[in-house]
């Protein structure tokens, strides 16, 4: 309690300069005491002693003085536990709503009025605002009480990445719905395994690979022919000249088809690769395919 103390009587004498502590006309006046300015300079010249004297109970002081100081106090120390918890001295659970692709809606434990942050797709890192989750796992799903408007697109998985960092939140969008971006991006750079071991459900036909410390993605097919394997090349052609990111085609065996993709700009896997891998899928190449032998 003294600590409190301390710190409220240093406050008070941060405020005592007149001018702080005194707003201009605005003094409220003890009770009892004459209205003349004789009296009035008498009173404020009281005040002044008075806070002087630390050996008075801070609290005396802001129940005799003017309200402004216990506001100042009061968002100071609102401030304060602002900062303590976005420091994350004080764990707390998010609740983290995605209502939009590019939008994440937070709040602290759900109960203040949610904000909206600028979420980096692309870095998987919230812009521009400092963020805790308490702990692994479903963060949200969307504003309460439903999936998220588009539907598609899920909050999974988010953990703090420790004291005074960022929130690294992976929202997992449908991603064939999402376009590629140029490799040549300044800040693009491999996913980390979390980010990659949540995108990967979207893309549950292709495995993750390591080749020769290379992580990539890679898919298998049993085509009718060597020809028809040739026009299942075409298709995904156009997609990755569309999207600006290609993937490594292999015809082997002459009916056997092997997609692998990775980022070779920054010699691993980004996004582009996942988003690629899911554009892939729905492709109309059932025609080409072998018929699996039901055996
Ligand atoms: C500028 C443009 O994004 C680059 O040239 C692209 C082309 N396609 C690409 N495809 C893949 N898989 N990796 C790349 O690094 C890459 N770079």
């Amino acid at each position: 309690m003294c600590y409190v103390n301390n710190l409220i009587i240093s406050i008070i004498k941060r405020y005592r300069a007149p001018r702080t502590f005194l707003p201009k006309g605005k003094v409220i006046q003890p009770a009892g005491s004459g209205c003349d300015s004789v009296g009035r300079d008498r009173e404020q010249r009281k005040k002044r002693e008075e806070l002087k004297n630390p050996s008075l109970n801070s609290w005396v002081l802001f129940a005799k003085y003017e309200i402004d100081v216990l506001n100042h106090l009061l968002v100071i120390l609102a401030t304060c536990a602002i900062e303590i918890i976005s420091f994350k001295l004080v764990p707390i659970s998010w609740t983290i709503y995605v209502i939009e692709e590019h939008f994440v809606h937070y709040s602290l434990s759900s109960c203040a009025a949610p904000d909206v942050v600028e979420l980096s797709l692309h870095r998987t890192i919230l812009s521009g605002f400092r963020a805790f989750c308490s702990s692994k796992g479903v963060c949200g799903r969307g504003p309460a009480g439903g999936d998220s408007t588009l539907g598609e697109t899920k909050v999974l998985f988010c953990k703090g990445v420790g004291l005074g960092g960022g929130i690294e939140l992976v929202v997992v969008v449908n991603l064939s719905l999402r376009k590629c971006v140029p490799c040549n991006r300044k800040d693009l750079s491999p996913i980390t395994e979390g980010s990659a071991s949540v995108l990967k459900p979207q893309v549950p036909e292709w495995e993750l690979f390591n080749d020769g410390g290379v992580m990539k993605l890679r898919r298998k097919w049993k085509v009718k022919n060597f020809l028809l394997g040739l026009e299942f090349f075409k298709i995904v052609a156009d997609l990755a000249e569309s999207e600006g990111h290609h993937p490594d085609l292999h015809l082997v065996g002459w009916n056997n088809v092997v997609i692998e993709i990775w980022t070779h700009a920054c010699g691993g896997l980004t996004e582009n690769d996942f988003i690629l891998a899911a554009k892939i899928d729905k492709l109309p190449f059932e025609s080409y395919l072998r018929r699996k032998v039901n055996n």
